[in-house]
C-alpha cells in the first residue's frame, strides 16, 4: 500500500522525531537520500557527478535547506554546483554555509536569468518551495521554473515539485515540472493526485524514519499488487455458480446497445458466477455472450442478484433505473450507478438506500451532479469526490487519469480515499467505463466492499489496458479482454 499523509499530519509526526535527534539529523537524512537520487540521475545526464554542472533553485524554507545541504554533498564529489537564491537573506544560513565549505557557488534570481547558467545545467535541484508552499509560485520563482522547464536539463523536485498544493493535488498557478520528485518520510496527496501529480514526474520516496509517528490511517492510499491479490475474489471448493454471487446488468438501449455489450463483457471477468441482463439489447448481449443470463422481463422479473449495476447507455431511461434503485431496495443489495444512470436517478433515493452504492462518475458527470463546471472537479478533483460522497451517502469512483474511490464517512469518521495507480491514457476510449461498471459490478455482487470494488475494478480496468494496449490503441472489448491476464499478473505476484 503507498499512502500519503496531509501536511499537518507529517508536521506532527516530524516534531515527534525531531524532538528525539540531535538537531538538523533529519533534514542530513533528507539531503543524503537527495544527492544519491542527483548523483544517479547525473550518471545518466552527465556520465558522472564528478565535472557536472547542477544549478539550485533554493527557497527561503527548509525545502531550500534541503537542496543547499544536497549541493554541498554533490561539491564534494567534483560537482559544479551553483545556488540560485531567490530571497537571499532568508536563505538557509546552515545549508548555505556547507554550500560555501564544499566550494559551490551562490548567484541571485536576476544573475541567473541573465546568464546561461540554467540552460547550460545537467541537473536542476528544485528547493523552492517543499510542503510549506500555498498557491502557484510567486515572485521571481516563477521565470526560474520556466527557465529550468525550457532548459531541457533534468530536473528533481525537493519534496514536491515547487508551486503545488500538497494536500490537494491542485495546480493553482505557475508550477515547477520535474522529471523526478524526491520526497521524504511519505507520500503527500498531490504526488500521486492530478493535475499535481503530473508535475511530479517519476517519485522517490526517502526513509527518514517518520513512519513510527504517523496515524495507522492516512488521507489517501494507493493500492498496489500485493493489496489487489488480497482483495481478488476466489471462489471455494463448495463455490457455486451463486454462492460466487450473480450480477444484474441494466443497461443500453435501443439506441445504445453497445453498452449493454460491454458492461456484460466487464461484468464476466469481475468474478461474480453468473450474469444477467435486464434490459432492450438482450439479442446483442446473446449474440456476444451467450453465456450471459437474459430476461426481457425488466429488472423486476430478472431474478436473485446480488448487485446490479444500471446506468450506461441508458439514455433517457427513467423507469429502468428506477426500477433497479426499487428493486436493489427490497432486496438490500448493492448498486453501481453509472452514466446516464447518475442524471436519472433520485437523489433522495440514492441517499436513503442501506446496501451499499457505488457512483461511477467521469470528471463531466460529477461536474453536472455537483452544478459546478467540469474543470472545477478536473482542477480539484478530491474535493469533489468527498463532496459527492458525503451529498449522496454512497461511494464515490470518479474516473480520469488518477481515478479516486472516496466513501462517505461513517461512524468511525472517514476510510481514506483511494487512488488508482494502474490509470493509463489508452483508457480513454469509447465505451471504457461501460466495461468498468460491469467489472466493479461483479466485484460487487462477489462480496467486495463499494470501496474496494471500486478500487479492484479500477485497478484491474488500467492494468488490462497496459496489457492490452502495449504501444498501439486499444478499443473497450480489447480492455474487457485483457482483464484475465491482469488479473492473472494480480494474482501471481508478477
Ligand atoms: N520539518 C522537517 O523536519 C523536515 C523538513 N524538510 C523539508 O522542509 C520542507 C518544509 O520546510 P518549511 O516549513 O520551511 O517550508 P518550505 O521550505 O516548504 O516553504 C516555506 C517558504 O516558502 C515560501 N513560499 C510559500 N509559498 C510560496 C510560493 N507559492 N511561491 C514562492 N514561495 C513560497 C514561504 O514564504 C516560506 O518562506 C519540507 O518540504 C522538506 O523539504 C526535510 O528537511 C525533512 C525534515
Ligand atoms: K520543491
Amino acid at each position: 500500500m503507498r499512502s500519503a499523509y496531509s501536511v499537518e499530519t507529517v508536521r506532527a509526526a516530524e516534531r515527534e522525531l525531531m524532538a528525539r535527534l540531535p538537531e538538523g539529523a533529519l533534514m542530513q537524512r533528507a539531503a543524503a537520500g537527495l544527492a544519491a537520487a542527483c548523483a544517479q540521475v547525473l550518471g545518466r545526464t552527465a556520465g558522472r557527478v564528478y565535472g557536472s554542472r547542477v544549478v539550485l533553485l533554493v527557497g527561503s524554507g527548509d525545502n531550500g535547506g534541503d537542496a543547499l545541504y544536497a549541493g554541498a554533498r554533490l561539491a564534494k564529489r567534483g560537482a559544479g554546483v551553483t545556488a540560485v537564491l531567490t530571497a537571499p537573506e532568508k536563505a538557509h544560513s546552515g545549508g548555505l554555509a556547507a554550500l560555501r565549505r564544499a566550494g559551490g557557488r551562490e548567484a541571485t534570481t536576476a544573475e541567473a536569468l541573465a546568464s546561461r547558467l540554467i540552460d547550460a545545467a545537467d541537473l536542476v535541484v528544485d528547493g523552492i518551495v517543499g510542503i510549506g508552499g500555498h498557491g502557484g509560485l510567486r515572485g521571481s520563482a516563477a521565470p526560474l521554473a520556466e527557465r529550468a522547464a525550457a532548459a531541457g536539463a533534468a530536473v528533481i523536485a525537493v519534496d514536491l515539485p515547487s508551486g503545488v498544493e500538497a494536500d490537494t493535488g491542485e495546480v493553482r498557478g505557475p508550477a515547477v515540472r520535474a522529471d523526478l520528485t524526491v520526497t521524504f518520510g511519505t507520500h503527500k496527496a498531490a504526488l500521486l493526485i492530478d493535475p499535481a501529480r503530473e508535475h511530479a514526474g517519476a517519485v522517490r520516496l526517502v526513509d527518514i524514519g517518520l513512519d513510527p509517528w504517523l496515524p495507522e490511517r492516512p488521507e489517501l492510499e494507493a493500492l498496489q499488487h500485493a493489496d489487489v491479490a488480497r482483495l481478488l475474489p476466489r471462489p471455494g471448493a463448495e463455490s457455486d455458480k451463486y454462492r460466487r454471487g450473480v450480477v444484474g446488468i441494466a443497461a443500453g438501449s435501443t439506441r445504445y446497445p453497445g453498452a449493454a455489450v460491454l458492461a456484460v463483457a466487464g461484468a464476466l471477468r469481475g468474478g461474480a458466477g453468473a450474469v444477467r441482463y435486464a434490459g432492450p439489447a438482450g439479442d446483442a448481449v446473446l449474440a456476444r455472450y451467450p453465456e450471459t443470463l437474459v430476461s426481457d422481463g425488466g429488472p423486476r422479473r430478472a431474478g436473485r442478484v446480488q448487485a446490479w449495476v444500471v446506468g450506461p447507455g441508458a439514455g433517457d431511461d427513467a423507469d429502468t433505473v428506477a426500477e433497479v434503485l426499487d428493486v436493489a431496495g427490497e432486496a438490500d443489495v448493492p448498486v453501481l450507478i453509472d452514466a446516464d444512470g447518475l442524471r436519472l436517478a433520485d437523489p433522495d433515493v440514492v441517499r436513503s438506500r442501506t446496501a451499499p452504492t457505488l457512483l461511477t462518475p467521469h470528471a463531466g458527470e460529477a461536474a453536472a451532479l455537483l452544478g459546478v463546471d467540469r474543470a472545477e472537479v478536473e482542477s480539484a478533483r478530491l474535493a469533489a469526490a468527498r463532496e459527492l460522497a458525503e451529498r449522496y451517502r454512497a461511494t464515490v469512483l470518479l474516473k480520469g487519469a488518477t481515478t479516486l474511490v472516496a466513501a462517505p464517512s461513517g461512524r468511525d469518521g472517514t476510510a481514506p480515499v483511494r487512488v488508482n495507480p494502474t490509470g493509463t491514457p489508452w483508457l480513454a476510449t469509447a465505451g471504457s467505463g461501460d466495461v468498468l461498471s460491469g467489472l466493479a459490478g461483479s466485484l460487487l455482487a462477489s462480496g467486495l466492499s463499494a470501496r474496494d470494488a471500486g478500487s479492484v475494478g479500477a485497478y484491474l480496468h488500467g492494468l488490462a489496458a497496459r496489457r492490452g494496449a502495449v504501444g498501439a490503441p486499444l478499443a473497450a472489448q480489447d480492455i474487457a479482454s485483457a482483464v484475465p491476464d491482469a488479473w492473472r499478473d494480480i494474482a501471481s505476484g508478477s
